[in-house]
């Protein structure tokens, strides 16, 4: 298994169309929108090397800046052009390290952005092949720059090599894209994806690209197993992200809070097990250093979030967590800081002229979109400091990470495949850790991951749970879950649950509309002319789909761009770059951006698939409505395959105060699952601590109040 969120992307053999990038030019092409080519700005664009170049215009993308429409027009973007473009054969300039989805941008540096024309054909349209799902527009097809089934993109008998792909993702653990050739578009040119000369993985070299060799041991199996470096199998993976911003500004880049921030203050925190420190009311409380207190408030943070106030104080103690509060409020910061502080009180061990890197902190994070987030949090936090913190994650060029490691590491941020295959190439010694953090740890701890995680804690060397501090954080914690957890953690460790475990965010205002499968795409539009440019997130449950609604959109002149685990990574960070800056205000998603991501401005959330489990559902929702401000996320509920949702849906609705269509209810009612308690609180998630027989001390507080102040609205019989 590599560090990806597979499990979530499930087969479906009736979604045949796949296309690698979709985005709408925010320079259109000539009148005819047949040809839209470009001429790089400067040399340095133009740095996705000769082959990628020639191939491009071998394919008749001729190139040249001329379109005439280097952007003085007021159009606004979602009314210009549409393109389908593949990065590998665009010459942008993404590799130099200005856009990349990771770093957050001002509008400015979108602008910049913008000004980049990514080279493609116009012909917009995309031939369906055999797909069932395909409506009137989007079989018209026209010029076909997309096909489906019938080889347009060269997925030939989709459903076949398709299973294969995941067959091999799944066993092998192949990194980047695993779609094959893509020949023949329906214009009639015939180009190739990434194992041909355009992209990643294939015979170019681009300008922060270079092909390596196998490097060290492999006395770890787990790239066999399913990691992600690729030193033993298949094409390597050249990638090589562009380095973060080094100037203050950037690092320090945040967004405001929202008009509900202070009603986080409202918002009930029990914490269990024994001898719990008392919360924090101020950042003042937690006694940080100068430097860590500087980069608290250039971060702008003036308030505690109840997460920060009991957790803080918590792992200050020295104290093993399980924390479990609501998405977008703050748990990266809660783990960070206390964890900084002890590091600048002890000292660190790690540094540039030693050998062996030890690093003393561990954070894993399931994505590698999130582990880089968290990243550039610990980057920021640290920011003045001597800790250095360093991210590793697949689908990137394993040497670059061995480098970024070398140079020295205290905070090792990593995606679970790559970091085994770094232990196991003996990159890094795990004796001096002290820290270990798991981030969604629900996700890190099931089947996908979990068996990663207990390798890590045998890892020679690893200290033993009693020797270190092991932290999780999550938004949901499913009992079956906190149980295995018990594994890592000392038996004392406190449990913190900011509100209910599992909960929604009550910022986001929720709608569920029944709509059936051949309604959703039609309704898709509506809602997002609707909306206008307001920055969307759409969730599919498949990859292909993923492409496949894309394209749609596009289509129908919706900037669109897509992030999923088929595409490469160097295309995951241009979508959600072009996502973050606003060039594209719609990213369709599978659940591999569900979690974690934390997006300036994502307004709405459409669950044009609802996923198969209600956490999933938390998650995704959680990616609007962040920090105390409001979001809305609208689902399409089709009874023809939801209806095993209806139940939790309905409780997460109620719980979460939001209006419950009688339909759904109704649905719910009908699908009565024994066992399970809509009204006041059944099993979709856990409400509390789920250990058994506990003696100890139990306080439920309002974050900010004393225990004994705090009302006890919340039935407590799970746990005791
Ligand atoms: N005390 C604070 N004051 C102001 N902003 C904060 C504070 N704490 C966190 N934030 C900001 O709130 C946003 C959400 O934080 P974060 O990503 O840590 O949430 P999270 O709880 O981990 O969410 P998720 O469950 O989705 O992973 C970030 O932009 C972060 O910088």
């Amino acid at each position: 298994m590599g560090d990806e969120d597979w499990e979530a992307e499930i087969i479906k053999p009736h979604m045949s169309s796949y296309v690698p990038v979709f985005e709408k030019e925010r320079y259109s092409s000539g009148a005819n929108g047949d040809t839209f080519n470009r001429t790089p700005a400067s040399s340095s664009e133009m740095d996705d090397g000769p082959s990628g170049r020639d191939h491009f215009m071998r394919s008749g993308f001729a190139s040249g800046r001329s379109l005439g429409n280097r952007d003085s027009s007021p159009v606004a973007p979602s009314k210009r052009s549409i393109l389908y473009t593949s990065k590998g054969f665009s010459n942008n300039k993404f590799e130099e390290g200005d856009s990349s989805g990771f770093w957050r941008q001002s509008s400015n540096d979108c602008e910049d952005n913008q000004t980049r024309n990514r080279g493609f054909p116009k012909r917009g349209g995309y031939q369906d092949g055999n797909d069932s799902e395909a409506s009137g527009s989007s079989r018209r097809g026209g010029r076909g720059g997309f096909q489906g089934r019938r080889g347009g993109f060269g997925l030939g008998s989709s459903n076949s090599e398709y299973e294969q792909d995941e067959g091999m993702q799944r066993a092998g653990g192949l990194f980047g894209s695993r779609r094959p050739t893509l020949s023949g578009a329906g214009n009639g040119d015939t180009y190739q994806s990434r194992s041909g000369s355009g992209s990643g993985r294939g015979g170019y070299k681009g300008l922060n690209e270079e092909v390596i060799t196998g490097s060290g041991k492999n006395s770890w199996k787990s790239e066999a197993e399913g990691g992600e470096s690729g030193d033993t199998q298949g094409p390597k993976v050249t990638y090589i992200p562009p380095p973060p911003p080094e100037d203050e500004d950037s690092i320090f880049a945040h967004y405001q809070t929202g008009i509900n921030f202070d009603k986080y203050d409202t918002i009930l925190v029990e914490v269990s097990g024994h001898d719990a420190p008392p919360a924090i009311l101020t950042f003042e409380e937690a006694n940080l250093c100068q430097t860590l207190n500087n980069n608290i408030a250039k971060a702008g943070y003036t308030k505690l979030t109840p997460v920060q106030k009991y957790s803080i104080p918590i792992i200050l103690a020295g104290r093993d967590l399980m924390a479990c509060a609501q998405t977008g409020s703050g748990k990266t910061a809660a783990f960070l800081l206390p964890i900084l502080a002890h590091m600048m009180r002890d000292g660190i061990t790690a540094s540039r002229f030693k050998d062996l890197q030890e690093p003393e902190c561990i954070i894993v994070a399931p994505t590698r979109e999130l582990i880089n987030q968290i990243y550039l949090e610990a980057r920021k936090f640290s920011f003045g400091t001597c800790v250095r913190a360093v991210v590793i994650y697949g689908g990137t060029q394993l040497g670059h990470s061995i480098r970024q490691i070398v140079q020295g590491c205290n905070i090792l941020c990593a995606t679970p495949g790559r970091l085994m295959d770094i232990i196991g190439k003996e990159k890094i010694g795990l004796r001096q850790v002290k820290y270990l953090v798991l981030d969604e740890a629900d996700r890190m701890l099931d089947m996908g991951f979990g068996p990663e995680m207990r390798k890590l804690i045998s890892c020679p060397g690893m200290p033993s749970k009693e020797q270190r501090q092991t932290l999780m954080f999550s938004a949901t914690f499913p009992e079956e879950i906190q149980k295995l957890a018990g594994e890592f953690l000392k038996s004392d460790y406190l449990f913190v649950a900011v509100g209910q475990v599992g909960g929604a965010c009550r910022d986001v205002q929720q709608t569920i509309l029944q709509v059936g499968q051949y309604s959703k795409r039609e309704k898709l539009v509506e809602i997002l002319r609707n909306i206008g440019d307001e920055r969307t997130m759409v969730f599919v449950e498949t990859k292909k789909k993923a492409d496949f609604i894309a394209t749609f959109l596009c289509q129908e002149k919706i900037s669109t761009t897509s992030i999923h685990g088929d595409r490469e990574q160097r295309e995951r960070e241009q979508a959600l770059g072009d996502f973050r800056c606003g060039k594209c205000p719609v990213l369709v998603a599978t659940s591999v951006a569900a979690r974690g991501l934390d997006i300036e401005n994502v307004q709405h959330v459409i669950n044009f698939d609802l996923p198969s489990t209600i956490d999933e559902y938390v998650h995704r929702i959680g990616r609007t409505g962040r920090c105390g401000n409001t979001g809305r996320a609208i689902s399409f509920f089709d009874p023809e395959s939801d209806n095993h949702l209806a139940q939790p849906l309905v409780k997460v609705l109620s719980d979460a105060q939001q209006d419950v269509p009688a339909w759904l209810e109704e649905i719910a009612f009908s699908t009565y699952v024994p066992g399970f308690s809509g009204s006041a609180r059944g099993n979709v998630f856990a409400s509390v601590d789920t250990r058994k027989n506990y003696q100890g001390k139990n306080t439920l507080n309002t974050a900010g109040f004393s225990s004994s102040q705090a009302p006890n609205p919340v039935d407590d019989e799970s746990w005791d």
